[in-house]
């Protein structure tokens, strides 16, 4: 299969880490046009990732351009925007391209009825370690989204991450394990490396310590799925009378393991608010 052209309209967090898993990947940077608003942040996005960057501020109709070539487009803006994006471009697509949204709360059914009729469709619930080649997404196809769409976007978000093709009212619940996901654990190591420095590191060592922490125990999680559970791995550090039994003792105290759970549960009632609050009459 030759490689698909590709437009990532909206250059942002999320479009960002998708774009450097895609290069990662080994998709051809000349495959990719992506658009951004301002020019100066176009010059800068085109020297950080080596894509071609059109600026909606100095050239006309750039969404447009970077769509009308693509067979894959990726929209990567904030959750508001996704639909008036959708209207922006919808005469501009190829009949046969894929338009994946990364977008909370925008549903399957918003998008499709902002764009023209039968335009394959794809909503996505991806996350940042995508860039890093470790990611997850959820997608979900629309209705006149067939087999062979779902597999390009599955295969091109594949590269970089592991994709879970989902019916749409899981998807909210995946936002808030995974799309938001790797929020919770920037805000462990925050805390992790806030501590080591209370108790006399310095903050690199400790901000060095936290990280490779976090990363060697997503490793080991990742590497004993099936085998050995997350609380398993837990009990496996946790010498009876020992350090560790002291700070898990202290979270149970605090019930962190409900915060967590609260948290995750709040990101994805979120994501039903803003999808309300996008259904609301304007
Ligand atoms: N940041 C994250 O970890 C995740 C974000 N998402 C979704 O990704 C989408 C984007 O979020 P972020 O990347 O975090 O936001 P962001 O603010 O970093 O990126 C959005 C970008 O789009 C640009 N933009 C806005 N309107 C534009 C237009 N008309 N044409 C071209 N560019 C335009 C903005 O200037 C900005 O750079 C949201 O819908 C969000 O729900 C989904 C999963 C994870
Ligand atoms: O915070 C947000 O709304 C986006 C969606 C998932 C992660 N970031």
């Amino acid at each position: 299969m030759t490689a698909p052209k590709i437009a990532m309209l909206g250059l942002g967090s999320m479009n960002g880490a998708i774009l450097a898993g895609l290069l990662g990947a080994g998709v051809p940077a000349e495959n990719i046009t992506a658009t951004t608003r301002t020019a100066a942040s176009a010059q800068a996005k085109a020297d950080q990732y080596g894509v071609q960057v059109l600026a909606e501020e100095s050239t006309a109709e750039a969404n447009q351009r970077a769509a009308a070539s693509a067979d894959v487009v990726f929209l990567g803006v904030k959750p508001p925007q996704i639909t008036g994006l959708c209207a922006e471009i919808k005469d501009a697509l190829k009949p046969g391209a894929v338009v994946a949204s990364v977008a909370a709360a925008v549903t399957v059914a918003m998008m499709e009825q902002a764009l023209n009729p039968g335009q394959p469709v794809i909503r996505t619930m991806p996350n940042t370690p995508l860039s890093v080649g470790l990611g997850v997404v959820g997608l979900t196809p629309g209705r006149s989204t067939d087999q062979q769409h779902t597999e390009q976007v599955a295969q091109l978000l594949g590269a970089s991450g592991r994709v879970h093709v989902l019916p749409e009212e899981q998807i909210d619940a995946l936002t808030g394990v995974a799309g938001s996901g790797p929020a919770y654990a920037f805000y462990l190591a925050e805390h992790m490396a806030a501590a080591g420095v209370e108790m006399g590191l310095d903050p690199q060592l400790a901000a060095d310590l936290a990280a490779q922490t976090i990363y060697g125990a997503g490793k080991m999680l990742v590497e004993n799925l099936g085998t050995h559970d997350a609380a398993q791995l837990r009990r496996n550090v946790t010498s009876p009378n020992g350090t560790t039994q002291k700070a898990i003792e202290t979270f149970d105290a605090a019930d962190m393991g409900s915060a967590i759970r609260s948290g995750a549960q709040a990101s994805s009632t979120r994501a039903a608010e803003i999808t309300e609050e996008l259904s609301a009459p304007q």
